[in-house]
């Protein structure tokens, strides 16, 4: 590696000698209109990683993100970009590149002008910029598309733009504010492949900002899952999704199903049956639980056949079936559980269609496939 380099600088240490990018303690944002949009947010970002801020319309996400930028100051609570407070340089001096889902580029002017545009904000010697621009025109796959004008690339070429503007000043910290919401899927998924071979090739700290499940998952190093402008959990993909801290993230992570009943004297969890599976710690008696299980945990076999290996057996009567090409999804009324639709992938393209509605069928699972936590409606 070349001294200088957006790798070297990105992945150098911060003054403390530590490896923690941004700092958020405390966080609490109240615009004044009822409820908090953050509340007392708190969580730390290692240099070089990849954090996405994940979570429904409404949970907070573009106000934490705007804090982190230095676009709103937070009513209480401290945010620190590599030791040092946020605001304590003006906007144009701060060391963020950021990309959003409105590109803002310079329409009339070529993908090299604007990317060279932040060069000439900062002052870079003139004679250096036109390389560093090519540098990073190959970096985003636009080698030989500089002289193009905006109008003239495609939508996921100009979102290519946007990255090489937003990292070609060599920022110590990259924000991604749904940049790739307006995109179709087919290229929204290969910007998500191309966001994470950047990200590693620049090694820049990165926050991305999604209420998309999936692109959280493939992008991330780490996920936080806000809901209500509070952290619900904050864990790395595989374990957000194997071990989800909440009922909130069982469910919004993946497609569960859940039963709800109460603890009652004696210990174990009871007020319905079928609610029997995994559980952190003992509930207080009457405490409201929510068991939930997921959509590639329940079996599903004919009334009349066999289901495998499920200590927890309901019958019912197919309600939907929707096929999902990889997989087909069922959707299940019990004659157990009325009220509650058990949601079950198949995923054997054997099987596929097998159940049509009005099938009667078997479900089962296994119940440390079911995880049970203390619900609280919100
Ligand atoms: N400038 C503002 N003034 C008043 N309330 C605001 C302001 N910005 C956001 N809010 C409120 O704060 C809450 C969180 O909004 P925020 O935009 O952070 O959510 P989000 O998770 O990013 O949602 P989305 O995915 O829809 O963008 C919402 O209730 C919103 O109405």
């Amino acid at each position: 590696m070349t001294n200088g380099s957006p790798s070297e600088r990105a992945i150098s240490p911060g003054k403390s000698g530590q490896s923690t990018a941004v700092r958020v303690r405390d966080v609490t944002m109240d615009f004044g209109n009822g409820a908090l949009a953050v509340s007392n947010a708190s969580f730390e970002l290692e240099t070089g990683k990849f954090l996405t801020i994940l979570g429904p319309s409404g949970s907070g996400k573009t106000t934490l993100l705007r804090m982190i930028a230095g676009f709103e100051t937070p009513t209480s609570g401290e945010i620190t970009v590599n030791g040092k407070p946020v605001d304590s340089a003006p906007p144009h001096r701060r060391s963020i590149g950021m990309v959003f889902q409105k590109l803002a580029l310079f329409p009339h002017m070529t993908a090299a002008e604007n990317i060279a545009f932040p060069l000439k904000m900062r002052r870079f010697n003139p004679k250096t910029i036109p390389r560093r621009v090519d540098e990073f025109l190959d970096l985003v796959k636009l080698g030989g598309y500089g002289n193009r004008r905006i109008n003239e690339l495609s939508g996921g070429q100009q979102q290519r733009v946007a990255i090489a503007r937003a990292l070609v000043f060599k920022p110590e910290l990259l924000l991604l504010d749904e940049p790739l919401a307006a995109l179709d899927v087919k290229l929204r998924e290969e910007m998500q492949l191309e966001f994470r071979r950047i990200q590693h090739e620049l090694g820049v700290t990165t926050i991305n900002v999604t209420h998309d499940q999936r692109e959280a998952l493939v992008v991330s190093d780490d996920i936080i899952v806000m809901d209500g402008g509070r952290i619900q959990q904050h864990a790395k993909p595989v374990d957000l999704y194997r071990a989800p801290d909440n009922a909130f993230v069982a469910g919004f992570l993946g497609v569960a199903s859940f039963i709800n009943g109460h603890a009652v004297p004696g210990g174990l969890t009871s007020g319905e049956n079928f609610l029997s599976g995994t559980h952190a710690g003992n509930f207080a008696d009457g405490t409201a639980v929510r068991g939930a299980v997921r959509a590639e945990q329940i079996r599903i076999a004919a009334e009349s056949g066999q289901l495998a290996a499920c200590d927890t057996r309901l019958t019912g009567t197919v309600r939907d079936t929707i096929f999902e090409g990889e997989r087909q999804l069922y959707v299940v009324a019990t004659d157990e559980l009325p009220g509650i639709t058990f949601r079950v992938y198949h995923h054997d393209p054997e099987s596929f269609g097998l159940f049509e509605i009005g099938t009667r069928v078997m479900i089962g699972w296994n119940a440390r496939d079911m995880k049970i936590f203390e619900f609280r409606a919100s």
